[in-house]
């Protein structure tokens, strides 16, 4: 294995095989444990339609039940967050009806992204960029997921795994921004292996993921934007031989993109100064 591939693979804590059944038990309790600790009656979370939020949504649920079984007045809160009409909104019914949250809500976050737009057209001229409005989108669901928990004394779950923190393919404070991340140490086929043996239909579990921000172009595929395959990114989790090019590549965006994986650079760090 590749020196770095090698400190990258612990940092991200990704196993070369996993066994569903006991990687969801520990999820679950991992959840339960941690809302206990926290005295949260709950959990936030978006739900896309995508592969990473219906795994994520079911363990919140599930540790949702475990969490009123233990006697914690607990309530899971599912939020739907299109902008606009969503072009798979029927993926996205499809993974709530997988999940059976005990509540969902609809916050459209058009008017307030166009509301952000506006303001900046006002202060600078000119509109936000498309890839930078997508930015704002995904802050925005932040924002509407942390309003709620706020509100329900609830923690927001992110979806943020080891085939998405290793290329920093999440917005800072955005999709990034949440408080417990239940799907971490996977990578995204084994996000795959365990909803197809919890008995989620193959046309989710089997979706090729979009991070879906762009106006002008919806539903672009990740792999697209990356560069790069999943199978590549996760054959490298896995402490496997990637092609020369394919590893630098990922190892790059690794590099450049660890100001998102940690707490913002004061006087007293200096990780950022070793290249
Ligand atoms: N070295 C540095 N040290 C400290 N901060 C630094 C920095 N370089 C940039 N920054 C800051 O970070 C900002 C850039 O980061 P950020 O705003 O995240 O923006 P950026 O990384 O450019 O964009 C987010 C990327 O994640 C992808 N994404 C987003 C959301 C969801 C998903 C998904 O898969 O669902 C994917 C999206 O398609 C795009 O490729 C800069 O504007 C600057 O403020
Ligand atoms: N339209 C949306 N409605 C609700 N939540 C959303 C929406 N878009 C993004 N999110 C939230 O942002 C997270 C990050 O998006 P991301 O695309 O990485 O995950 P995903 O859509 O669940 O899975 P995939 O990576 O397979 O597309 C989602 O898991 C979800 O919690
Ligand atoms: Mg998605």
């Amino acid at each position: 294995m590749r020196e770095l591939q090698k400190a990258i693979v612990e940092e991200m804590g990704v196993k070369p095989q996993i066994n569903p059944d006991e990687e969801v038990s520990r999820r679950v309790d991992f959840l339960v444990d941690y809302a206990k600790a926290a005295g949260a009656k709950g959990f936030v979370l978006g739900i896309s339609g995508g592969v990473d939020s219906t795994l994520a949504g079911y363990l919140s649920q599930k540790a949702t039940e475990k969490l009123r079984e233990e006697g914690v007045d607990a309530r899971f809160y599912a939020m739907r967050l299109p902008h606009g009409i969503q072009h798979d909104e029927d993926d996205a019914q499809t993974a709530l009806t997988f999940i059976e949250p005990d509540h969902t809500f609809t916050f459209n976050i058009e008017k307030a992204v166009t509301g952000v737009d506006v303001a900046y057209q006002e202060g600078f001229g000119g509109r936000l960029a498309d890839y930078h409005r997508g930015n704002v989108k995904a802050r925005l669901r932040m924002t509407a997921q942390y309003a709620v928990a706020g509100e329900k004394n609830a923690l927001v779950v992110g979806t943020d795994h080891g085939a998405e923190s290793i290329t920093g393919f999440f917005t800072k404070y955005g999709d990034g921004g949440a408080d417990i991340l239940p799907n971490f140490t996977l990578n995204k086929r084994q996000i795959r292996q365990i909803l197809k043996h919890l008995g989620a239909s193959e046309h989710i579990w089997s979706k090729a993921p979009t991070a879906d921000l762009l106006d002008e172009n919806p539903g672009q595929l990740d792999e697209v934007e990356l560069g790069i395959t999943y199978d590549q990114i996760d054959d490298y989790l896995e402490g496997r031989e990637v092609d020369d090019d394919a590893a630098a590549q990922l190892e790059q965006r690794y590099l450049s993109t660890r100001h998102k994986r940690t707490i913002p650079v004061t006087l007293l760090d200096d990780w950022w100064r070793q290249g």
